[in-house]
């Protein structure tokens, strides 16, 4: 039975492991469903549904049923985040070692998308704090940047580049999450077909390439600065192993992390005691399958020199006037040009940007406001998304749910305006992107790319 519902060898190479009890592991596979959680987005406070609190993450909720997350608005305005309540335990260490470090930090997660920690990250960081998430497929950046434009912060840059590229930016980082890429048992029960991918030889392929990424971006954390390692797998090799391999090949010290007894989270130790980690079984937490661990850096790997600044471009003050109507608090931003779109980013941060934009490929930089047509502005979605608009310099306008639906369709929307112009399109308040509105039609403008596809009918909300 056992051998029919695991891979070959997958259990045997469990049954050592730290607070592993095969029994309940496999009813629990067996019997149950992978529970349903959210992380609410702290700057986009909304109606949201919520049912019972993630005990270590104070943003974070279980829902007693899974909604059609593709039909509720507020889902595409970024209220939320649909993640598994586990993978939130980042929040728990991130908020145990940031007092750790005086002023503003800058933090890196290296193995981003889809995005679910980096909003976390995003969340967890203040606006004088910079956050660099990064992926190196290609293919997966978009549902990356899409995921934080939804969450709406100007301290974000997103890249697509390898660990090994990053490493260069010499103590660069505070902070480095790395959400390695693993061999996944921990998501068996939420993807059974990740059990066709599971072999004792993939989890040894695996913790080869978790020590590569981690040997190439080190370099880039700061001495005194924390990194922060995760899988999604119950493997010894691709955690405690991997802890003790930073311990002794890099000098790095493990962080010990204060949990609470009846959250159910296994404490393990390395074999050579010198490194503590977190295990989450989902038989005892109501959470999928996760190892994550905290370690600082004691060495110090030099820095990245000084440089003379040459991408200033020469921008009229004029035009940084039309664009700073449409930002709130405006002065607190750096405004920039990327070809002819015009983009903001925390002020504190254009030091930063000028390495960043040097050394790698950035696909995203803080928030994009849009092309300056003359006088008007053609605003960007990302604005529209974003926290940092000024509502008060655009039209608004409020929806129905059926109104929002046809919208996020990219639809004809049932509504005759009585205003022209570019116009917020809101729900309950919340943005969701831009229309314009002309005297007997309007223009809907959400992004083709991230419409709504599904041909179902949409259910009540
Ligand atoms: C576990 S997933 C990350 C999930 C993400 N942190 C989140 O919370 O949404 C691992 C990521 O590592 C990326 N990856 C794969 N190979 C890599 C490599 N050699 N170096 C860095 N990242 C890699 C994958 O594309 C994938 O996006």
């Amino acid at each position: 039975m056992n051998e029919q519902l695991f891979p070959d060898n997958f259990l045997s190479s469990l049954s050592a492991e730290n607070g592993f009890n095969e029994e309940n592991f496999i009813k629990t596979h067996q019997l149950s469903d992978a529970p349903t959680s959210i992380r609410l987005n702290p700057f986009k406070l909304s109606a949201v549904k919520k049912d019972e609190q993630v005990p270590w993450c104070a943003d974070g909720f279980y829902l007693n049923t899974r909604p059609s997350f593709t039909f509720d608005p507020l889902f595409h305005a970024g209220c939320y985040y649909v993640q598994e309540a586990s993978s939130m335990f980042i929040d728990h260490i991130f908020k145990n070692i940031r007092p750790n470090i005086d002023g503003a930090v800058k933090v890196l997660d290296l193995c981003a998308a889809p995005g679910g920690k980096s909003t976390l990250l995003n969340s967890a960081i203040n606006e004088e704090d910079l956050l660099l998430a990064n992926e190196i497929i290609k293919t997966r950046v978009p549902v990356l940047t899409d995921n934080l434009s939804r969450w709406g912060q100007a301290n974000v840059i997103v890249s697509n580049n390898d660990p090994k590229d990053i490493g260069r930016l010499k103590s660069f980082f505070d902070i480095i999450l790395v959400d390695a890429p693993c061999s996944g048992s921990g998501m068996f029960r939420k993807d059974p077909q990740a059990m066709n991918e599971w072999s004792e030889a993939n989890v040894e392929l695996c913790h080869q390439r978790q020590e590569r990424i981690l040997a190439n971006i080190l370099p880039a954390l700061n001495e005194d600065g924390y990194l922060i390692y995760s899988t999604c797998s119950y493997s010894h090799q691709e955690n405690e192993d991997i802890l003790d391999w930073l311990c002794q090949e890099f000098d790095l010290e493990s962080i010990r992390i204060p949990i609470y007894k009846e959250w159910g989270i296994v404490e393990t130790q390395s074999a050579t005691q010198k490194a503590w980690g977190y295990r989450f079984y989902p038989d005892q937490v109501k959470g999928e399958g996760l190892f994550a661990s905290c370690l600082k850096k004691k060495t110090n790997t030099g820095d990245l020199g000084t440089f003379k600044n040459n991408m200033q471009q020469k921008i009229s003050s004029k035009e940084i006037d039309q664009v700073k109507a449409y930002i709130n608090n405006a002065d607190n931003y750096y405004y920039f040009k990327v070809q002819d779109d015009w983009l903001a980013i925390n002020r504190a941060h254009k030091e930063s940007l000028n390495i960043l934009q040097r050394h790698l490929y950035l696909k995203k930089s803080g928030v994009r406001i849009g092309k300056l047509m003359g006088k008007d502005l053609i605003p960007d979605h990302e604005l529209a998304l974003s926290t940092i608009i000024n509502k008060d310099a655009v039209l608004q306008t409020e929806l129905t749910y059926d109104q929002a639906i046809q919208y996020l369709r990219r639809d004809n929307i049932d509504l005759s305006p009585t205003e022209k112009g570019w116009s917020l399109m809101n729900f309950e308040g919340q943005a969701l992107g831009w229309a314009k509105l002309l005297p007997n039609r309007i223009n809907n403008y959400y992004p083709k790319e991230i419409r709504i596809f599904s041909s179902a009918g949409s259910p009540a909300p």
